[in-house]
């Protein structure tokens, strides 16, 4: 699904100068993978590299296959090709952000199903299993703002998987949940992606979590550079 090979990223320069290096990261379809580190070490930049809303500065290697044949996402960056990362982005990915990012004008319904309907999807009634699967079934009538922030959670769970996409990514999807909501959106949204072979990246804090739901951990440590700078490496499963 996923092949990375020496991947930079640099962000400022100087003493404000931070840089992520990806070695190495594989994901076969269906594993799924938790990014752990400190605030600051490049966890929503990784995400953000795959899901190819980042240009990688360089890579020896950055290939991402949703279907047959691997697709070569670096030389897509390197060729402007903005029109088909924006179509491989709509089709094949999922996104789950720290806060929701649910659209407060459109019923729980709407959210969950806006991916399909943007891609001319017809109703096949995922909808309606992926809100029981989640627990919300009982909420598809309601706007974002008459939900729990657990619930909404759920929902934006929801959203991110309702396309079916082949690789779901979620950016501290329970940092704004109390630890008993924490678990449960966790353990719904991994058994969900498990269920339909989806492909996983989880960044969170929450090493001891991810471990206890049986995701593959990889840390990103810093460290402080002659020039002030920072540069941050993704580790190998720990
Ligand atoms: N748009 C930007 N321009 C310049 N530097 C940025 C930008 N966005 C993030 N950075 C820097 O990149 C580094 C990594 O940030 P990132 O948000 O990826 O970390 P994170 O691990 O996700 O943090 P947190 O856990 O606090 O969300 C930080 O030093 C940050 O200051």
């Amino acid at each position: 699904m996923l092949n990375l090979s020496a991947v930079h990223k640099s962000r400022g320069t100087g003493g404000q100068r931070y840089s992520l290096v990806i070695p190495r990261l594989q994901l076969r379809a269906g594993e799924q993978l938790a990014v752990v580190g400190p605030s600051g070490c490049g966890k929503s930049t990784l995400l953000d590299l795959l899901a190819l809303v980042l240009a990688p500065d360089q890579a020896a290697q950055f290939d991402f296959t949703p279907a047959n044949a691997p697709l070569d996402i670096a030389k897509l960056w390197r060729a402007s090709q903005q029109g088909t990362l924006a179509e491989l982005r709509s089709r094949h990915l999922g996104y789950v952000l720290q806060t929701g990012g649910l659209l407060g004008f459109l019923d729980v319904r709407g959210n969950i199903e806006l991916s399909r309907k943007l891609l001319g999807f017809k109703d096949d009634g995922s909808v309606k299993r992926l809100a029981g699967q989640l627990d919300i079934a009982d909420q598809l009538d309601k706007k974002p703002a008459d939900l729990s922030v657990g619930q909404r959670q759920r929902v934006s769970c929801a959203r991110a998987l309702a396309h079916g996409p082949r690789l779901l990514l979620a950016d501290e999807p329970t940092a704004a949940l109390d630890p008993l909501n924490a678990e449960r959106v966790m353990q719904l949204l991994v058994a969900q992606a498990r269920e339909h072979g989806v492909c996983c990246v989880v960044a969170t804090h929450d090493e001891a979590l991810a471990r206890a739901i049986g995701l593959q951990v990889r840390r990103i440590s810093c460290r402080r550079d002659t020039d002030g700078g920072v540069t941050a490496t993704l580790g190998e499963a720990c």
